[in-house]
C-alpha cells in the first residue's frame, strides 16, 4: 500500500504516483482492453451510446470542450452508476464482459480511494470522528464516483492539437491509469508543464478541488492536461472520486482557527459541478470566502496560465 510519505508528497503539487496499490495487473489489462474494444467500434455504433447534452453517462467529446473554441484530439466515455444501459446499446448481444470488468474496477478503486483518503487526512491529524460521512466503518461507503475512459488517437500535427485542455478535476481525488504512451502533464509551480511518464503497473493520483476545499488548501488540486503523440495512440482511465450527493464539503473544523480562517464556503458535489460548468477553471476561486493567507494559493489563481492552445 502507499505510505504516509505518499500523502506528504501528494501535498506538494497535488499529483503523485501510487505504485504498491494492490490492484491486480490482470484487472488493469482487462480495463484497458475493454476500453480499447469500445473505442475501436465504428463511430456510428459508438454514437448509439452518445452522452446526451444534459446527461453524464455515455460516449462523446471531452466534457470540458464547451469552454474552448476548438475541438480536442480525443474521445471519451463516461460511466456513472451501472454501465449496463450504455453497454447494451454498444454490444446488444455481448455487453456482459464489459460490464463485469467495469464493475470489478469500480469496486477496487472505491476501496483504494478510501485508503488514500485516510492516508492524506491522517497526515493532517484528521480521523473518523471528524468526517461523519465516512460512515461508521470509516470506509466512505456512500461515496460517489464516475469512470472516465479516454482515447487519444495518434495525431499528425501534435503541436497544433491538445488531447485534453488544462483543468483541475472536480473530485476529492482521481485515480488515473494510463497505457504506455505518455501525454499527461501537470503544472508545477515555478517550473511549468511536467510530463508524468507512464510506469508499468503504476497508477497516478491527482488531487481534485474538493480535497482542496476540505483541507482548507493544505492539499492543492493539480492543474493538468494531456498532449498528443504523432505516432502512438494513448488510452487512460480516470476514476473520479467524490463525496455522497447530499454532503456539504467545507474546510474541516480541525484545520481552521483564528490564524487559518476557512477559505471556502460549504458546497455539495452536485452544486460544485454546476459551478464548474459555469466558471470552469475559476470555479474554486468563485467559492472562496477570503484571500489565501500564509502563502496558500489556489491552483486556479495562476491567472497567467495559458490553458488554450494554438
Ligand atoms: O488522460 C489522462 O491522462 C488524464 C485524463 C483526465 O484528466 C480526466 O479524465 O479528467
Ligand atoms: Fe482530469
Amino acid at each position: 500500500m502507499p505510505s504516509t510519505s505518499w500523502a506528504m508528497h501528494a501535498g506538494h503539487g497535488g499529483c503523485s504516483k501510487s505504485l504498491n496499490h494492490g490492484i491486480n495487473k490482470t484487472l488493469l489489462d482487462a480495463v484497458e482492453s475493454a476500453g480499447k474494444s469500445l473505442f475501436s467500434l465504428p463511430v456510428q455504433q459508438k454514437l448509439k451510446a452518445a452522452r446526451s447534452p444534459d446527461g453524464v453517462s455515455g460516449y462523446g467529446v471531452a466534457r470540458i470542450s464547451s469552454f474552448f473554441p476548438k475541438l480536442m484530439w480525443s474521445e471519451g466515455f463516461t460511466i456513472f452508476g451501472s454501465p449496463l444501459e450504455q453497454a447494451r446499446l454498444l454490444w446488444p448481444q455481448d455487453y456482459k464482459k464489459f460490464c463485469d470488468v467495469i464493475e470489478e474496477y469500480e469496486k477496487v478503486m472505491k476501496q483504494l480511494s478510501s485508503k488514500l483518503m485516510w492516508l492524506m487526512l491522517g497526515s493532517l491529524g484528521i480521523d473518523q470522528e471528524d468526517i461523519k460521512w465516512a460512515g461508521p466503518n470509516g470506509n466512505f461507503k456512500g461515496a460517489n464516483a464516475a469512470i472516465q475512459l479516454n482515447s487519444y488517437p495518434a495525431c499528425p500535427d501534435p503541436d497544433r492539437a491538445m488531447g485534453l485542455a488544462a483543468h483541475t478535476d472536480s473530485t476529492l481525488l482521481t485515480i488515473l491509469y494510463q497505457n504506455n504512451t505518455s501525454g499527461l502533464q501537470v503544472l508545477r509551480e515555478g517550473i511549468g508543464w511536467v510530463t508524468v511518464p507512464p510506469v508499468p503497473g503504476a497508477l497516478v493520483v491527482n488531487l481534485g478541488d474538493l480535497i482542496h476545499m476540505l483541507s482548507n488548501g493544505l492539499y492543492q488540486s493539480v492543474l493538468h492536461r494531456v498532449v498528443v503523440n504523432r505516432t502512438r495512440h494513448r488510452f487512460s482511465v480516470a476514476y473520479l472520486y467524490g463525496p455522497p450527493a447530499n454532503v456539504q464539503i467545507s474546510p474541516l473544523p480541525k484545520l481552521v482557527g483564528p490564524a487559518c480562517p476557512p477559505l471556502y464556503r460549504a458546497i455539495t458535489w452536485a452544486e460544485y459541478l454546476g459551478t464548474k460548468a459555469k466558471h470552469f477553471n475559476k470555479a474554486l476561486s468563485s467559492v472562496r470566502l477570503c484571500a489565501p493567507i500564509n502563502g496558500l494559493v489556489d491552483v486556479n489563481d495562476h491567472s497567467s496560465v495559458e490553458v488554450g492552445w494554438r
